[in-house]
């Protein structure tokens, strides 16, 4: 992740002369659809991922049309998407961002290994309602920062953990939806006891998401059981024969209806 991270420093630093005409088209853009209230229903909700290619499967769809991938996801139910828009090793960009935002009525995510704040204001300027900020990839400081960011551009977060420490780290800082990464982004190795183990750890105040390595009815049901609001999903309907139809099944899955119980969770995991 490291290179990833720096990477996206690069990119940073090439906008940010921009950062005045990106407030701007930030201020033009459509307002920003609600997130979180997107996400909580009685049925787990579907956050369907874009994604042209990834580090571990290397390509997965690479001549997608985002706009058309999109709308398909949103005929199967998804309630939000995800837009990668990492160019070297997702394929991604932020015109398939843009095209995304302007063909559906569902938040679109910027997803990326965000570190600076221009980043935040580019992606409000594409039309996203929301970003991804990743704990493992900033310090204290620079979440805060982010955070805050975000926020003074309009955009809510979907904030990514993957272990109790960083739970903390993000409740620290008031993140209200937060995800539970399946996928250890140092090793790409894929644990789907991850987010069924954490999430019962999130409090009931948040929503709580569990990302990565899902296909099948079948592989969602562990998250479901451990209280999750949503799962997030790319590769599987990403190259989807049937990309609405694999949603509308993945999104018919009934979540846990009781609401999770936070100290007991993290007792248990402690004990
Ligand atoms: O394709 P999958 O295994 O369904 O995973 C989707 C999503 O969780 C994954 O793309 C992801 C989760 N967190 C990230 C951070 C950066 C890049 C990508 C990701």
């Amino acid at each position: 992740m490291g290179a990833l991270t720096q990477d996206a420093h690069a990119r940073a630093a090439a906008v940010q002369g921009s950062l005045g005409e990106l407030r701007a088209r930030a201020l033009d853009a459509p307002p920003p659809i609600p997130f979180a209230s997107a996400l909580r229903g009685p049925h787990l909700q579907v956050i369907a991922e874009v994604k042209r290619a990834s580090p571990s499967k290397g390509l997965i769809a690479p001549g997608l049309d985002a706009a058309a991938q999109a709308a398909a996801y949103v005929a199967g139910g998804a309630a939000a998407i995800s837009v990668l828009t990492e160019p070297s090793r997702f394929g991604g960009t932020l015109a398939d961002l843009d095209a995304v935002a302007r063909a559906v009525a569902v938040p679109a995510i910027r997803k990326d290994f965000l570190v600076h704040p221009v980043q935040l204001w580019e992606a409000r300027a594409a039309g996203a309602s929301a970003a991804l900020l990743i704990v493992r990839a900033l310090s204290p400081q620079e979440l805060r920062t982010m955070i805050d960011a975000a926020a003074e551009a309009g955009l809510s977060t979907l904030v990514e953990i993957r272990d109790l420490g960083e739970l903390d780290r993000a409740l620290a800082v008031n993140a209200t939806v937060i995800g539970v990464n399946n996928r250890n982004l140092e090793t790409l190795v894929i644990d789907p006891a991850t987010a069924p183990g954490l999430i019962p750890c999130i409090p009931a105040h948040c929503i709580a998401v569990a990302e990565s390595g899902m296909r099948t009815v079948a592989d969602v049901g562990p998250a479901a059981e451990a209280g999750a609001d949503a799962i997030l999903v790319g590769s599987a309907i990403s190259a989807a024969a049937d990309p609405a139809d694999q949603v509308r099944a993945l999104a018919g899955v009934s979540r846990r209806l009781s609401p999770r119980q936070a100290a007991d969770a993290r007792d248990r995991i402690a004990g």
